[in-house]
């Protein structure tokens, strides 16, 4: 079983992320989780913080010579802008008089982290964080709803990444299918597993041209009209054998810990497994994929179901789509309370992405990576790399010639 965990507030010192539960043998170094975290702040509309903070990871616990020891994985992501904001969040009791001298910053933004931030956001924690955590003013609330945590996120899926990879030849892509009413053609071919740097460089993150000027354009124009937006990403898994998951029972079903996982990413509305939601709308005829046995070997004629079924991975390539509400700081501020005076107000605005879609994505893959490493050791065990990897292949010699699909 693998666990995991962050803790950390937007604008306190660090992020802390732990893998509990990780095989020993994995080869991953600090610079590669680096290299994913940058693959996070990359895409088109993102705001001004993306420019000057900088992501300085370390390996806290887990890790020896560039190799995991099976021991815990821990990862602290410095966050640079810290000492700014040392008197507004730092853990010990601060006097009236130091919060107020913290005040003296410049940037207009900046002047509100240490007044009381009394005008609930529209679409964020906000207002409900306050009424249930007993605070006054939403910033206890929203320096832990921010998707700052995401990095946590990434660099965690960065470790499962290399460990699916290493052991069972598992590999993850993932792109944005549509910003807003923009989006890639239907017959635009999936990514494969190879195209992640064609994918990083381009300003939304598809390979679809026409699809990519149509977002940016979507993005410019919402972001001239001081307005937000969100769009759809798409993960797939390539490699991943027949098994993980099962049908026995509700939350051991594949599916349902892909969609758990994904829903659990700030602003994610809805989850697809394959065609999904598209899925719905067919005849049964057209809705499933037919099983052929050509050449000596088992597949499917489609992959609709988006390489799940009956809650377990079929050896299809896995598929999944995630959809985000537009940014919910919208520049053009949204109606609120003051809730210290009980007055009509509009919306505390400081700087804010105006579409965060293509980092989303990256987020999303390392969601799919934690769930598929999860399930991988759940299926086939191991406390090294090379025992998971042996594993697998006794479980793949075990299954009867007639009914391979490799
Ligand atoms: C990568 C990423 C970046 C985000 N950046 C912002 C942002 O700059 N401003 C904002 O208001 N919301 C941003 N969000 C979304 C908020 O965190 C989210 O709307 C908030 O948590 C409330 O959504 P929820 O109801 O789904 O939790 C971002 C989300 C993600 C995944
Ligand atoms: C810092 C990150 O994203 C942040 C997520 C976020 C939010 O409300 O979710 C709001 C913005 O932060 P701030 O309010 O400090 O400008 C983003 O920059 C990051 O992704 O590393």
């Amino acid at each position: 079983m693998l666990r995991w965990l962050t803790a950390g507030e937007s604008h306190g010192p660090s992020l802390t992320a732990i893998l509990e539960g990780l095989p020993a043998g994995v080869r991953v170094t600090s610079a590669e989780v680096a290299d994913a975290l940058a693959r996070r702040r990359l895409g088109y509309g993102r705001g001004a913080r993306m420019k000057f903070e900088r992501d300085e990871v370390s390996f806290v616990g887990g890790v020896r010579h560039g190799v995991t020891i099976g021991s815990p994985v821990a990862i602290a992501i410095a966050n640079t802008e810290w000492p700014k904001w040392e008197a507004v969040m730092g853990p010990d009791p601060v006097s009236e008089d130091s919060l107020a001298a913290a005040s003296d910053i410049g940037a207009p933004q900046e002047l509100a982290r240490n007044r009381p931030l009394t005008r609930p956001r529209p679409g964020h924690a906000d207002l409900v964080g306050m009424q249930k955590y007993g605070f006054d003013e939403a910033r206890p609330v929203l320096e832990r709803a921010s998707a700052r945590e995401t990095a946590a996120r990434v660099a965690l899926g960065a470790v499962a990444s290399a460990y699916l990879d290493q052991a069972f030849g598992i590999r993850l892509v993932s792109h944005t299918v549509a910003i807003g009413e923009a989006g890639v053609a239907d017959e635009t071919a999936l990514p494969g597993a190879d195209d992640v740097a064609a994918l990083d460089a381009d300003p939304v993150r598809t390979l679809d041209a026409d699809g990519s000027a149509a977002m940016v354009a979507a993005i410019d124009a919402a972001k001239k009209d001081g307005d937000t937006l969100g769009g759809v990403v798409e993960v797939l898994a390539y490699g991943v054998p027949p098994g993980l998951g099962s049908h026995v029972h509700w939350d051991r079903r594949l599916d349902a810990r892909l969609a758990g996982a994904l829903m659990g990413i700030q602003a994610i509305k809805g989850v697809e497994v394959g065609d999904g939601f598209r899925t719905a709308a067919r005849r049964g005829s057209r809705a499933h994929d037919e099983i052929e046995r050509t050449a000596g070997v088992i597949h499917r004629a489609s992959n609709r179901a988006g390489g799940t079924e009956g809650g377990m991975s079929t050896g299809e390539p896995l598929r999944v789509r995630a959809a985000m509400k537009p940014i919910s700081t919208v520049p053009r501020a949204l109606r609120t309370v003051d809730v210290a005076t009980g007055e009509a107000a509009t919306a505390i605005h400081q700087r804010s992405d105006v579409c965060a879609v293509p980092a989303a994505g990256v987020v999303a893959e390392a969601m799919v990576a934690l769930v598929l490493a999860d399930a991988c050791l759940e299926k086939f065990g191991g406390d090294s790399v090379a025992e998971s990897a042996r594993n697998l292949q006794g479980y793949l010699a075990s299954i009867p010639e007639t009914m391979r699909s490799w």
